[in-house]
């Protein structure tokens, strides 16, 4: 479907045209933008409500700095396609996410104005700050600006980079788009405290009088940064800096301001950019703006899938059978049978008690299930406090989130033996958010640390049984179980509860030749990819190890002493991951065979279906075929279907 954006916004080829309009003709523009952006990702699918939110912003920011020279960050990036489209990607636009399409994400790659890639949280400060000291030591007179959610400022990584900007003595602005709101509501004393200066009206409009009293003042030769040094002492007189969080760490604070009005945006920004030095801009915005029923429910509108824009009916698949649950929904309908039961059950979650189900049990138990901001590393060291405790924590972190809080794992967690849980969900190629996205390192960057068990389920009835093994008593060490985006494959996934045997692994065929080892849920491509090799006299063997620490060591001498050919299957990377676990117990034990590893290469994996990506890799059924195929001497033409 051919989608027209507006007249204005056709003409805007680069942030070069939109600085001929007139600034009557940004409300035009940004009416434009907007619509454009409902009528593609309606179609095509992606974040929402969070673009919508800065329209104004990102058209007043293209029209006063001097992009791409002037840098801009976007934090997380989910809220930048007004940025992509106003910079030469309008077009492609309704190829955002898709294989071989756009990022969803500014990504370095892509563009010249997306300055820095993005995808996780809380890193538009620190690089703004490094962008702005750059450009400071090379001598050039760059503005670097980090636009940051009011989500994103809850993790430590942000104040950190705050920390730092207010003494550096840089030209960086600070965009803070607060629309109480992450994913889910914002969470915490720093969303109430921005509550709180968002409305004390005495103090805001005597900071706004002088702030707006300083922006006025001349630039250059006339106005230096001993001059604005000399007013701010003045205004301290006046203003017990400590009174504001971001003045207490000398950041000079301005606003808040309606992040909607073009027009105040723009004189806003055209002010800052002459002003010296770190400073921070707070603006007001409404995440979903323009879109009612996002404004209204801005949880489901943060990625809702594909809807009908007219009547705001988001689509879901219809079936005439049952279809399997998603995994994170059977880890928080899990949980909470668990947690009846075990009184010493907390569930824990950065920031995405949607995203990992944990708000089944956050609704249900509410002093024991906790959203703690986008917070990784505190979540871990909390669970292990609790630990300490008696508690027995299942800390639900998405995989390619966990990497941020490695050190808390192996410093707080397995150094000192702790049980905690560590449910990773999206474990492995995730689809369209990409490489940022990706929990394509968990099963190497898990095996390799002491007392950690690694597991992974091949499909629901496995995740429920994992769960109920881990927060046994007698099972007091770190546990992690890794599952996948996305649906499972048993519709009937409400089974009874069952303890596993930690460490072992099970034979679910016998073959002739030559045997699939599999672990966590492509167990089931081999078992489609077996069922297709059968027609052709193949009889492969197939393991699904289920932990790859300990691993089953029985299972495999029974492998190694029946099987001198072995295709290794996971859904990470196949450097230092599961397959490399089979390849150092071969070693160990002398045997001799031939191997072939398939999962996640060792390059970055772009975005795409999930079954355009598992392809791309070569670990789908059909990449299992022609493994099993090319290894037994067959090299037929691969014939599987997705
Ligand atoms: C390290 C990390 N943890 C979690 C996420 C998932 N995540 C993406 S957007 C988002 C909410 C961000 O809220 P905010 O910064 O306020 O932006 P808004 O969507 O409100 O515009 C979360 C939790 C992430 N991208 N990175
Ligand atoms: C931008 C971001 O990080 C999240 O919105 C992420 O896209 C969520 O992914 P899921 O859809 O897998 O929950
Ligand atoms: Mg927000």
């Amino acid at each position: 479907m051919n989608i027209a954006p507006g007249p204005l916004l056709s003409m805007i080829n680069s942030p070069a045209d939109l600085k001929q309009l007139s600034r009557e003709q940004l409300h035009q523009v940004c009416d434009e933008l907007r619509q454009y952006i409902i009528d593609v990702v309606s179609v095509h699918g992606g974040h929402f409500a969070a673009s919508l939110g800065v329209v104004e912003l990102s058209v007043a920011l293209h029209y006063i700095y001097n992009t791409p020279y002037d840098q801009l960050v976007w934090d997380v990036g989910h809220q930048a396609y007004g940025h992509k489209i106003l910079t030469g990607r309008r077009d492609a636009f309704p190829t955002n996410r898709k294989y071989n399409g756009i990022s969803g994400f500014p990504n370095r790659k892509e563009s010249e104005y997306d300055t820095f890639g993005v995808g996780h949280s809380s890193t538009s400060i620190s690089a703004a700050l490094g962008m702005a000291m750059a450009s400071k030591i090379k001598g050039e007179n760059r503005k670097a600006v980090a636009v940051i959610g009011d989500g994103a400022l809850t993790a430590g990584l942000a104040f950190e980079g705050m920390n730092h900007a207010g003494v550096a003595d840089s030209d960086v602005l600070i965009i803070l788009n607060d629309n109480c709101m992450s994913i889910d509501p914002n969470v915490g004393a720093l969303k109430e405290y921005l509550t709180d200066i968002s409305t004390s009206q005495t103090y805001n409009k005597f900071k706004d009088d002088i702030w707006k009293a300083l922006g006025k003042l001349p630039v250059g030769k006339n106005f230096t940064r001993e001059m604005a040094s000399k007013i701010e002492h003045s205004i301290k007189g006046f203003i017990n800096k400590n009174s504001n969080l971001f003045e207490a760490l000398k950041l000079r604070y301005f606003g808040p301001i309606d992040g909607h009005n073009i027009s105040k945006l723009v004189d806003t920004l055209h002010d800052l950019k002459n002003i010296p030095g770190p400073k921070l801009l707070h603006i007001v915005t409404v995440k979903g703006k323009g879109y009612s029923l996002a404004e209204k429910d801005q949880t489901r509108w943060h990625a809702p899938g594909l809807f009908d824009k007219i009547t705001g009916e988001i689509y879901k698949k219809s079936f005439e059978v049952p279809q399997p649950p998603k995994y994170q929904d059977v880890f928080g309908h899990t949980i909470i049978e668990l947690a009846e039961q075990n009184k010493s059950i907390i569930g824990v979650t950065p920031a995405m008690p949607s995203g990992s189900s944990l708000k089944f049990m956050m609704e249900k138990m509410p002093d024991r299930a906790f959203d703690v901001g986008i917070c990784e590393q505190h979540a871990v060291t909390l669970s292990a406090g609790m630990a300490t405790q008696g508690m027995r924590v299942f800390c639900n972190i998405y995989s390619s989130f966990m990497q941020r809080a490695y050190d808390q794992v192996i410093h707080d967690v397995a150094i000192q033996n702790l049980p905690v849980v560590f449910c990773l969900d999206r474990g492995g190629l995730v689809g369209e958010d990409g490489a940022t996205h990706h929990g394509a390192y968990d099963i190497a960057y898990f095996r390799c640390i002491p007392n950690m068990v690694v597991s992974s389920p091949m499909n629901e009835q496995e995740l429920r049984n994992l769960m109920y093994t881990a927060q046994l008593e007698k099972n007091d060490f770190p546990f992690s179980i890794r599952y996948p985006r996305g649906e499972g494959v048993m519709p009937e996934w409400r089974t009874p509860l069952e303890e596993i045997t930690i460490g072992k692994g099970r034979k679910i065929k016998d073959g002739k030749e030559i045997a699939i080892l599999s672990f966590g849920h492509p167990g089931n491509f081999a078992t489609t990819a077996i069922r297709e090799l059968r027609t052709d006299g193949i009889d492969p063997a197939h393991y699904d190890l289920r932990f790859v620490k300990p691993i089953d060591e029985d299972l495999l001498h029974e492998v190694f002493s029946k099987y001198n050919k072995i295709v290794t299957v996971e859904d990470g990377t196949v450097v230092g991951g599961f397959g490399s676990a089979i390849l150092e117990f071969m070693a160990a034990h002398n045997y001799k065979a031939d191997v072939k590893m398939l999962g996640i290469p060792d390059r970055i994996v772009e975005h795409g279906t999930p079954k355009e990506l598992y392809r791309e890799c070569g670990y789908d059924a059909a990449g299992i075929v022609a493994a099993v195929r090319e290894m037994v001497g067959e090299k037929v033409q691969v014939n599987v279907k997705l």
